[in-house]
């Protein structure tokens, strides 16, 4: 590492008043911002290896039209070739797009029976002289190793946030970091517990969002506002996690998915009498209250369809690992690291004719299908312990047809909304529409 990477470990952000920025530029930078290893990679062409984007159809008929285009974007930024990794931007650029999209554009254009064009043979070489040359492409730790070289850069020099994202370094322009590649980098942020580089990074890509930026890319604006979030919570800011999440809620936007909860009209309670009503509620008043519980992690959403027979055996909705314990790689890819299911959102999206009512056997307890309806419950005591009263299943389809949404809120994020009960065993009401709601003696 050169002289500022050092600095800037001894003496922390204080690394900018060491080094001198803007007087000293990116390309005469002592050090080439990645690790030795992707560095000897630079002296390859790999910027040159154009993807084949002519040619015969059948030889890319299977090639992703977005590596593609990606492709062609970046060799308008190109430029001088020699000079190009110089630049930690495109260092960071390059080893990206070679380490994720090579192998897949690769496998792509290779088809037994197909004849490879000018510029596929191209790619294929390049492909081939660099796993020869270089044992193999870069891998995923050269990619960490630019995004951390990055960090350090900007951390160092303090570069505008807003020009460095958007490729420019002193009197240098590049293309534009993504969305995605902002977001590898913050996480990365994130991971080396370097949580100022990653609050801001998100923070500034959360705000493009919100400003209409990155329509077309691949990562979404709840991917975001999750990172966002968590950052805020690591950093000892609980209350902004939340107030970021109810912003990030309020806008009709991106609450879609809960609208057509609310057209199901409401009427007066029943059986209040019943013991058991004290578990499950037919309340719409707790429809509302229970809409601020939204988890951060917005992606665990399904849609259930049953046809006739169709039904769901009796279980437990959460999954077994928890907030404080390693993600599991079964978990959703959204939600990975988001803790257990702490509570369910049911939604009914048709009406059946007869059957798939949900029940809850131990309660004793049945909830009909019927469109436009929910049923909400928690799957965990105010203790934190599971609640196994909550085993539920989904009675077979006898005439018609059955279409559900669930909505799991996991844990991450809850800690001032779900407070802890003050007896030992306390739990919450279930909640259903007043129809629904049947009692099983
Ligand atoms: O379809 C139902 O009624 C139950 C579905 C369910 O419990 C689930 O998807 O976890
Ligand atoms: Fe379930």
């Amino acid at each position: 590492m050169g002289n500022c990477c050092r600095l800037r470990t001894a003496i922390g952000h204080a690394g900018s008043k060491w080094c001198g920025y803007p007087g000293l530029r990116a390309h005469n930078h002592p050090t080439f911002p990645i690790s030795q290893r992707s560095r000897r990679t630079q002296v390859i062409r790999f910027h040159r290896a154009k993807f084949p984007v002519e040619g015969k159809e059948t030889n890319r008929k299977n090639t992703e039209p977005r590596i593609l285009q990606k492709s062609e974007e970046e060799q308008a930024f190109i430029g001088n070739e020699a000079d190009y990794p110089q630049n930690p931007i495109n260092a960071f650029h390059l080893l990206y797009r070679i380490q994720r999209d090579w192998p897949k554009a690769h496998s792509n254009i290779k088809c037994d029976s197909c004849e490879l064009d000018h510029s596929a043979k191209d790619f294929d070489l390049s492909y081939h002289a660099v796993q020869k040359q270089f044992l193999g492409l870069p891998s995923t730790i050269d990619v960490q190793g630019a995004a951390d070289s990055v960090l350090r850069l900007w951390n160092v020099y303090k570069f505008d946030l807003k020009d460095f994202f958007d490729g420019i370094i002193s009197d240098t322009k590049t293309k534009p970091l993504s969305a995605e590649e902002i977001l590898y980098i913050a996480r990365r942020a994130e991971t080396n517990d370097d949580l100022y580089e990653a609050y801001h990074w998100l923070k500034e890509l959360y705000r493009r969002y919100k400003n209409g930026e990155y329509s077309k890319s691949d990562v979404t604006i709840g991917t975001v506002a999750k990172a966002l979030a968590g950052v805020y919570d690591k950093n000892g800011m609980p209350w902004k996690s939340l107030e970021l999440l109810e912003e990030f809620k309020s806008d009709p936007k991106f609450s879609r998915h809960i609208d057509y909860y609310t057209t199901r009209s409401e009427t007066k309670k029943q059986d209040s009498g019943n013991p058991l009503f004290k578990r499950l509620i037919r309340s719409p008043a707790g429809r509302k209250h229970h809409l601020t519980y939204e988890s951060l992690c917005r992606g665990e959403i399904k849609v259930l369809n049953y046809g006739v027979g169709g039904m769901y055996e009796p279980h437990q909705d959460p999954l077994g690992y928890r907030i404080w314990e390693a993600p599991m790689p079964s978990d959703q890819d959204q939600c990975k690291g988001s803790g257990d299911r702490i509570a369910t959102w049911m939604f009914y999206l048709s009406d059946v004719k007869i059957g798939g009512a949900t029940v809850f056997p131990l309660i004793k307890a049945r909830v009909r299908a019927e469109k436009g309806a929910a049923a909400f419950w928690y799957n965990f005591k105010r203790n934190g312990d599971q609640d196994y009263d909550t085993q539920h299943a989904g009675c077979p389809v006898l005439l018609g047809s059955k279409w559900v949404s669930n909505k799991w809120i996991r844990e991450e994020g809850q800690m001032l909304r779900r407070r802890c009960g003050l007896n030992m065993d306390d739990i919450d009401t279930m909640y259903s529409n007043d129809l629904q709601v049947q009692w099983l003696s």
